[in-house]
């Protein structure tokens, strides 16, 4: 599959603070890849050099082909970045923003009537073109910063935890608009500290702690390689049966206890056995799924909500 984004070892420092020390990964064309990590890990900075917003003080970003820094130009008019920081002229309406933005990116004339439709009906702001966007809420503040990076017809979408303080409603307009863009090919790098948003929308994860990109991976793998599968069972007198062979882990949570193996159906079969031999009633049994909140403990050693 083609390569939209390389990115290898990026470094930068804004004075003595190291805020990237190590960003390494790659994103193939069509696909969502989430950059996930914890306050100050280095998301914003990372995008902000493939933006060609700052430059790295070392390392290389390969974007469609061309070096961000040499091919700078070339670069931004095929590529959207959505700031974190929401930046619109509040007086003005949505529609009058949204040809701001594209006469800045240099679309125009009839092109930019019919891409500024296009991308209201995409962003979910059709009825409220019109409107100052100081009447809307934050969460339709950044969907107008959504639809003006998307103006241009960008091939690579930047989007910097746009999700960030959002109501529902919008989110899921983000979420939709993800997928359809993925659907027509175009390549997302998305960072959050939300594991769910990441499950949900990406295609591969990059972990990010302290400047370092310590994996890149297809989630599935990620999380098979990482965290264990568990179940959990309540019911009195357990202790006498939980401890099965081939268990990773066995402990007690809530008012039942927590399995984890990566045999699950056989330590259920095992666990119903001997509370079936013993006379133990299971008021409760459930098989939970590996998370990516697991993964994470295990990478860093810290939970990601920290
Ligand atoms: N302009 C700046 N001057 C000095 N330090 C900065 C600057 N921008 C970021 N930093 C520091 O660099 C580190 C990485 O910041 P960055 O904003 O890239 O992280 P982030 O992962 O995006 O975090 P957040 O989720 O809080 O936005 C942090 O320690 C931050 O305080």
């Amino acid at each position: 599959m083609e390569t939209v984004l390389d990115v290898k070892h990026l470094k930068k420092a804004y004075g003595k603070k190291q805020a990237l020390k190590d960003v390494t990964f790659t994103v193939p064309k069509g696909t969502c890849l989430g950059l996930l990590g914890p306050n100050g890990a280095g998301k914003s900075t990372t995008m902000k050099i493939l933006a060609g917003i700052i430059e790295a003080d070392s390392g290389t970003a390969t974007i469609l082909g061309m070096d961000s820094v040499k091919q700078r130009h070339a670069i931004r008019r095929l590529v959207g970045y959505v700031p974190q920081a929401i930046t619109l002229y509040e007086q003005l309406s949505a529609y009058d923003n949204l040809v701001f933005f594209g006469e800045m990116y240099g679309v125009r004339g009839t092109k930019l009537k019919q891409r500024i439709a296009e991308v209201l009906e995409q962003t979910g702001l059709t009825e409220r073109a019109k409107d100052a966007v100081n009447t809307f809420s934050g969460g339709m503040k950044r969907r107008v910063n959504i639809a003006a990076a998307l103006l241009h017809q960008p091939q690579l979408l930047i989007l910097d935890e746009p999700t960030v303080g959002i109501d529902p409603q919008s989110r899921n307009h983000i979420f939709e608009m993800i997928r359809s863009l993925l659907g027509e090919g175009v390549t997302i790098i998305y960072s959050t500290h939300y594991m769910e948003e990441v499950e949900i929308l990406c295609n591969s994860v990059a972990i990010i702690d302290n400047g370092v990109v310590l994996t890149q991976e297809p989630l599935k793998e990620l999380l098979d390689r990482y965290s264990h599968k568990a179940i959990y069972v309540e019911g009195k007198g357990l202790e006498k049966i939980v401890n099965i062979p081939d268990a990773a882990k066995t402990y007690r949570k809530g008012s039942g206890w927590v399995i984890e193996t990566n045999h699950v159906m056989f330590a259920v079969k095992e666990v119903l056995q001997k509370a079936e031999n013993q006379g133990i009633e299971i008021k409760e049994l459930e098989i939970s799924r590996p998370t990516l909140e697991s993964v994470f403990l295990s990478l860093t050693g810290t939970n990601l909500r920290d």
